[in-house]
């Protein structure tokens, strides 16, 4: 694969990611809520939301948080200009009340986050937010969307990464993306799980995200001969020569052509050639045999790179039929999730605040996995001691400590039969805090420190899970106390968790 360019880039920071106002980004039923708010009097409210998801792509075992960086940008640029203002008030729907209150908007919610790149499970909150109820209640658009998106990418990116088994991803889809920052933060999503690069340039300014790349078909079909096309583009970049082989045939004259380039303008030139890209045919059959033509040429060194229409279920079959590959280039399937392409997270009330007293919140549904969690929580994850191997999340009252120097019992949320009692283990808090009342108190680790620590995370999860057939069901299990505050409620509200402790 190819680095474009020979520099270390320093992000230049043109930041657009960072200063845009995305505030007008809601649904619309935000604001007529907030509005009512206002006309109720329950301004000051304080209101808990929690973020979280239903069920993992792709049928897989967990998903990889992605997007914080882009959800605290959205937070700290909230503001209302007069043309928003204006707009408002053209509907004549809002009392002139609320538009003072937007006029003259301050931020001064409490926000609480699952770092990005930490594999999360189903049901347990990924974001919190505390504030007053127009504030908690109108940012839920941008909330939702921002983390989905990215959580969608970053898990399928994982799941390419993992089928490729250890050969290098290039994330190739902005042309296929929905959109500009489908593109842009799909691609940051992207190398978040794992890709070593994009081949989007922007990326690579922004992000500093190393964009790499080939050729494309128009380049050979330019030149009067494939060969002529191959030794224009290798005497050009002979240290970072890899050659498009299947524009009119692969085995007759693709690879010989580019054997051909690379001794005439590469090897001269005192390089070895990087490599060749195939886009096309029975790529596991073309791969074996263009890895003997380049052996026997005497470039074992050459890469074999392939593309089209790529993702983690062709790239397994590849592999098990003896592909000859050493890096993929992954495009449509990726950028859009093609397989599964919602993340379903939601964002739910979760408490209200009254004199000062946190009121737990439900919402029921005769579907079992629709009911929520009630409470303002945190989320523990459990770790064995003497495997760093992760055992369950745990999720608590927001205040709970889990005292690890002493046994603590786990039970299944349902099957409340079902318990362990834990001794060697330790536990982390998963939720870290990223507004305190409307001030930024995070700082957001480089997109490199992300990427590595999500590959270590994933490192903490058992193979059991990782697998893609059937994985297995990582526990995500309630504290006894938040367990008693969501049973009182279903019984109050004439429903009964399965079993009672
Ligand atoms: N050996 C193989 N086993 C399983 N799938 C393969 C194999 N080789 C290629 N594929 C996949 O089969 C699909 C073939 O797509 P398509 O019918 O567009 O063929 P193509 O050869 O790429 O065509 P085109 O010449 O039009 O680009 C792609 O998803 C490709 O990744
Ligand atoms: O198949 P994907 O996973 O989306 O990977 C990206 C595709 O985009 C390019 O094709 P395209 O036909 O757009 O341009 P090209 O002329 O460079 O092949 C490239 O050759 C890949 O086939
Ligand atoms: O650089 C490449 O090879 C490339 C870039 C975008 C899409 N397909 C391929």
């Amino acid at each position: 694969m190819i680095r474009i360019g020979k520099g270390d880039l320093k992000m230049t920071n043109i930041d657009w990611k960072e200063k845009k106002n995305l505030t007008m980004l809601a649904d619309f039923y935000e604001f007529t809520m907030a509005n009512g708010y206002l006309e109720n009097g329950m301004e000051d409210t304080i209101a808990y939301f929690d973020m979280f998801f239903r069920s993992i792509p792709d049928g897989g075992g967990f998903a990889i948080m992605a997007g914080v960086e882009q959800l605290i940008g959205y937070l700290k640029n909230l503001k209302f200009y007069d043309e928003d203002i204006e707009y408002f008030r053209s509907k004549d729907m809002f009392s002139e009340e609320f538009l003072e209150y937007l006029k003259n908007f301050e931020f001064k919610c409490d926000v609480w986050a699952i770092p990005e790149g930490t594999p999360i499970f189903p049901g347990e909150p990924i974001v919190v937010v505390r504030g007053p109820i127009i504030q908690a209640q109108i940012i839920e658009t941008m909330v939702l969307l921002t983390i989905n998106h990215q959580s969608l990418i970053a898990t399928k990116s994982n799941r390419i990464v993992r089928a490729a088994e250890g050969r290098p991803v290039m994330e190739f889809g902005s042309r296929r993306a929905q959109g500009y920052e489908g593109a842009i933060l799909g691609a940051r999503a992207a190398y978040i799980g794992g890709a070593v690069g994009t081949a989007c340039t922007i990326v690579e300014r922004d992000f500093n995200i190393p964009a790499l790349g080939t050729m494309a078909h128009s380049w050979v079909q330019l030149f009067p001969t494939e060969l002529e096309a191959f030794k224009a583009y290798a005497r050009l970049y002979p240290d970072n020569c890899v050659l498009l082989v299947d524009t009119y045939n692969v085995l007759k004259s693709g690879v010989p052509n580019a054997i051909k380039a690379f001794n005439e303008e590469v090897v001269p030139r005192g390089f070895r050639p990087k490599g060749i890209r195939i886009d096309s045919g029975d790529i596991a059959y073309l791969s074996k045999e263009a890895r003997k033509m380049l052996d026997n040429a005497g470039f074992p060194d050459c890469s074999i790179v392939a593309s089209s229409s790529l993702d983690e279920y062709v790239i397994r079959e590849l592999l098990r039929q003896g592909a000859q590959i050493d890096s993929f280039g992954v495009g449509e399937r990726l950028i859009t999730a093609r397989s599964e392409p919602v993340f379903g997270g939601v964002y739910k009330l979760a408490a209200v605040e009254k004199n000062g007293k946190i009121i737990p919140k439900i919402k029921v549904s005769e579907n079992v996995g629709k009911i929520t969690t009630p409470g303002f929580k945190q989320v523990y994850r459990l770790y064995d001691k003497a495997t760093n191997k992760a055992i369950a999340d745990v999720i608590t009252l927001h205040e709970e400590e889990i005292d690890d120097t002493k046994p603590y019992e786990i039970f299944h949320p349902l099957y409340t039969w079902k318990r362990k009692t834990l001794t060697n283990f330790y536990a982390k808090k998963l939720l870290v805090q990223l507004f305190d009342k409307g001030k930024c108190i995070y700082e957001n680790p480089s997109i490199h420190e992300i990427r590595d620590y999500c590959e270590q995370q994933i490192d903490t999860l058992w193979d059991e899970v990782k697998r893609f057939e059937n994985p297995h069901e990582y526990f995500v299990d309630l504290s006894k106390p938040l367990w008693d505050i969501k049973d009182q409620l279903l019984k109050e509200h004439g429903k009964i968790q399965k079993n009672n402790i």
